[in-house]
């Protein structure tokens, strides 16, 4: 099992440091999706409410007191692999991702489970459509980057088929249907515990033209794909 993230080109300076620093903003990114989710569910009195944001407020002043002014990228993590830490479905450091676990099979089907909760709410009880997209986008995404190709969504089509209910574990899966060299199409679905589908996507990933050249030789998790299968061969760079 693997997530499919690469491995990174540069050595970590000090993977045992680096490592302390994650667990704690994992931490501090897990106590607040914790906030999150009761700020979305409280009942608190009027005084309480006000009491509390002021806190908050003081708080997010203490984290700014050092913060970057560009979003996160991609990083190189304690564990030698590249991660984009700030992503909103699987970023470790973002409050709002849930984070997905997305996971991938030697089959090359990427899977995660998923269990929403009030923050994610679109029709009463149900997740937000939005979500239930971005959530497929990511999982059906993870099968190019897994074989070598990266690509952006060049287009997601996703069907609701029955709501996909808060509070609930499913299983989010994506695997690859067709590898046209830098092209690849991709599907996913959605199941709830009954096994049965509440949305799926039919999907395109593109790897930019921009992008092409730095792709030639995948590494990571990427290298185990089988040069002889051409299926799975980038075209030269054009
Ligand atoms: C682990 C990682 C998981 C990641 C999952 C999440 C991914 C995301 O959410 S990405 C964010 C959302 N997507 C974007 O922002 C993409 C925006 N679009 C773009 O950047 C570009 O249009 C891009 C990259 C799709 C293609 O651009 P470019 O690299 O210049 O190539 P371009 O020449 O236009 O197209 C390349 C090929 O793709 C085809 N193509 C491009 N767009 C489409 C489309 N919408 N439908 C069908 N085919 C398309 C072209 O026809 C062309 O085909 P061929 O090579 O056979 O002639």
């Amino acid at each position: 099992m693997t997530d499919g993230a690469f491995a990174s080109p540069a050595a970590v300076e000090d993977p045992d440091a680096l490592a302390v620093t994650e667990q704690a903003q994992g931490d501090l990114a897990e106590s607040l999706r914790e906030l999150v989710d009761a700020c979305v569910r409280t009942r608190v009195d009027d005084g309480t409410l006000m009491a509390v944001a002021q806190e908050v407020r003081t708080l997010t002043q203490r984290l700014l007191a050092r913060a970057q002014s560009d979003p996160l990228g991609i990083e190189a993590t304690s564990d030698g692999r590249l991660r984009d830490h700030g992503n909103p479905m699987v970023g470790m450091r973002n409050p709002i991702a849930p984070p997905l676990a997305v996971t991938g099979d030697a089959d090359g089907t990427m899977s995660a489970s998923l269990c929403l909760g009030a923050a994610y709410e679109g029709p009463p009880g149900c997740v937000h459509g939005g979500m239930v997209a971005a959530v497929l986008d990511q999982v059906v995404g993870s099968a190019p980057a897994m074989i070598g190709r990266p690509g952006l969504t060049a287009y997601l089509n996703t069907s609701y088929r029955r709501p996909t209910v808060l509070g609930t574990e499913h299983v989010v899966r994506g695997w690859i249907e067709e590898v046209d060299g830098w092209k690849v199409r991709a599907r996913g679905d959605i199941r709830d515990p009954q096994g049965r589908v509440t949305a799926e996507a039919d999907a395109l990933f593109v790897v930019p033209r921009w992008a092409r050249e730095h792709l030639g030789t995948p590494t990571g998790d990427a290298a185990g794909i089988d040069p002889a299968d051409t299926a799975t061969q980038g075209p030269a760079t054009s």
